[in-house]
């Protein structure tokens, strides 16, 4: 066990991705401390995506990702799964045709037998939902059950940071606070999330700080009640109807 006093998070530094010749991230540096949440925020394309795929080590990129201080430049991305990272992409990749607890074994990366029953439990006692439908086709669960599987499955290997992309997408507003606060509950336990949302009111109600990208770049960060309440933010990403809090 990796002692808690080194535990520093992510650390993201001076990242670039680009496809083809063209350049979708920009020189993006942040950090996500344990028990945080850091969100971010931005339009369609502004390359929110591409920035947790090339941290997970999906695709090739430039700068370096520190998982509590451990250069992962050179660690492939089931690796970087083990040594405590994980991603929850926005397609929600599961495995249709699998049982909902075959899904969830997936997710349990060299885990010891028991250990992996321990890791089942934990997460049956995060989703009950999950538990009441193990034994059920992943490809017949409703899209806020299929989100809280993919959550599941990327806690099976227990991560000190955890990265979700647009994880309310799609789903009812209900669903989406249910969502959110098992992520607020996540960061209570001391994980360190990466949140990436278009729904902006809702990530920075939940975040501790807030990074607004615009193509490819990093353009404000800050505490993610500053960037509820800034002017431009409002008018750009939150809507009429004001603050954050409403
Ligand atoms: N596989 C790819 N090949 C070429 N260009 C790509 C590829 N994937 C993404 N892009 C481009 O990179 C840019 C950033 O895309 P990205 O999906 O990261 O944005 P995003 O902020 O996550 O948007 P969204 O919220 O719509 O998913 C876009 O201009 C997109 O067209």
């Amino acid at each position: 066990m990796t002692a808690s006093a080194s535990a520093t998070g992510l650390a993201i530094e001076a990242l670039s991705v680009a496809y083809d010749k063209v350049e979708a991230v920009h020189g993006v540096s942040l950090q996500v401390a344990p028990g945080t949440i850091a969100a971010v925020i931005g339009a369609n394309g502004a390359g929110k995506s591409t920035l947790l795929n090339a941290a997970m080590g999906l695709l090739p990129a430039a700068g370096t990702v520190r998982l509590d201080g451990r250069d992962l430049r050179r660690v492939p991305a089931e690796e970087r799964v083990a040594a405590g990272l994980s991603l929850v992409s926005e397609t929600r990749d599961l495995f249709s045709a699998m049982a909902v607890e075959d899904n969830l074994r997936l997710g349990a990366f060299r885990r010891g037998r028991s250990d992996l029953e321990e890791s089942l439990e934990a997460v049956y006692a995060r989703f009950p939902r999950l538990k009441e439908r193990r034994r059920q086709a992943a490809g017949t669960l409703s899209g806020g059950e299929r989100q809280m599987l993919a959550m599941g499955r990327a806690l099976m290997s227990r991560p000190r940071v955890l990265m979700l992309d647009e994880p309310s997408l799609g789903l009812a507003p209900l669903i989406v606070r249910e969502i959110f606060r098992i992520i607020t509950a996540l960061r209570a336990d001391g994980v360190a999330i990466l949140l990436v949302e278009q729904n902006a009111r809702a990530a920075l109600e939940v975040a501790d700080t807030g990074h607004v990208m615009e193509l490819g770049e990093i353009t404000m960060s800050g505490p993610a009640a500053e960037i509820a309440a800034d002017g431009r933010i409002i008018e750009s990403y939150l809507g009429l109807g004001g603050s954050a809090g409403g």
